[in-house]
């Protein structure tokens, strides 16, 4: 029988859909993110809205991006405007970015994590600041590895410090994925010059390409 909260959303319940339960774990990665009341808070893939209520409370703009038809409407009645949340349903990997300075909080789908972190992580242009992500462990070991395995992770290392801040354990989920978790924190350096990035992109994209 399954629970309430799983029948809740089983018209959605298709693979990539891990419902945070642990409101622990909830509380700590909006805590890392720390927005404050007026900043720009971009989340990926909103769901029922768990994540949304917890980022609408710090005062904080929320732009809660959503795919999922079904979801997106459960998410306008949850928070009807006017309020601090602006529900978009798009598909992350396409939907528009602010332009202005923001930050990323969201619980992703594993599917798309590595398209999602190219789209913020890739371009020198971008007003992206921070990211608090939950990730799938094995993509987060990846990331954050000292000695990537190819250029574009140590391009975005160059540019954003990554590090994993703690394991979260697959019971967290409702429906439990088969594998853990990763809370991910991700913050632009701030330390280099464009001349300066452009040299060590430079040296970086021969170092990969003698690896070969
Ligand atoms: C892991 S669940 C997270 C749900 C909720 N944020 C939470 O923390 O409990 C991933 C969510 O991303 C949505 N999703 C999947 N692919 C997406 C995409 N390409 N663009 C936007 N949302 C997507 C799913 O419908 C689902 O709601």
């Amino acid at each position: 029988m399954p629970s309430r909260t799983h029948r809740k959303f089983s018209s959605d319940n298709r693979p990539g859909i891990h419902i945070l339960r642990d409101r622990a774990v909830l509380r700590r990665l909006v805590q890392s993110a720390s927005p404050g009341a007026g900043d720009i808070v971009v989340e990926f893939g909103a769901g029922t809205g768990v994540l949304t209520a917890a980022l609408a409370q710090t005062g904080a703009r929320v732009i809660a991006v959503e795919r999922s038809p079904a979801f997106v409407a459960r998410l306008r009645r949850r928070f009807p405007p006017p309020g601090n949340v602006r529900v978009v349903q798009a598909d992350a990997r396409e939907v528009i970015l602010p332009r202005q300075p923001y930050v990323v909080v969201a619980n992703i789908p594993y599917s798309i994590s590595t398209a999602l972190l190219r789209r913020l992580l890739t371009p020198t242009a971008s007003g992206l600041t921070a990211a608090d992500l939950i990730v799938e462990w094995g993509f987060a070991k990846r990331v954050t590895a000292a000695e990537p395995r190819d250029f574009e992770v140590a391009w975005w290392q160059l540019r954003y410090q990554i590090e994993i801040v703690r394991r979260i354990p697959r019971r967290s989920f409702t429906p439990e994925p088969s594998v853990d978790s990763a809370q991910l924190r991700i913050r632009r350096r701030r330390d280099l010059r464009a001349a300066e990035l452009d040299r060590r992109r430079r040296e970086l994209r021969a170092a990969y390409r003698r690896r070969r």
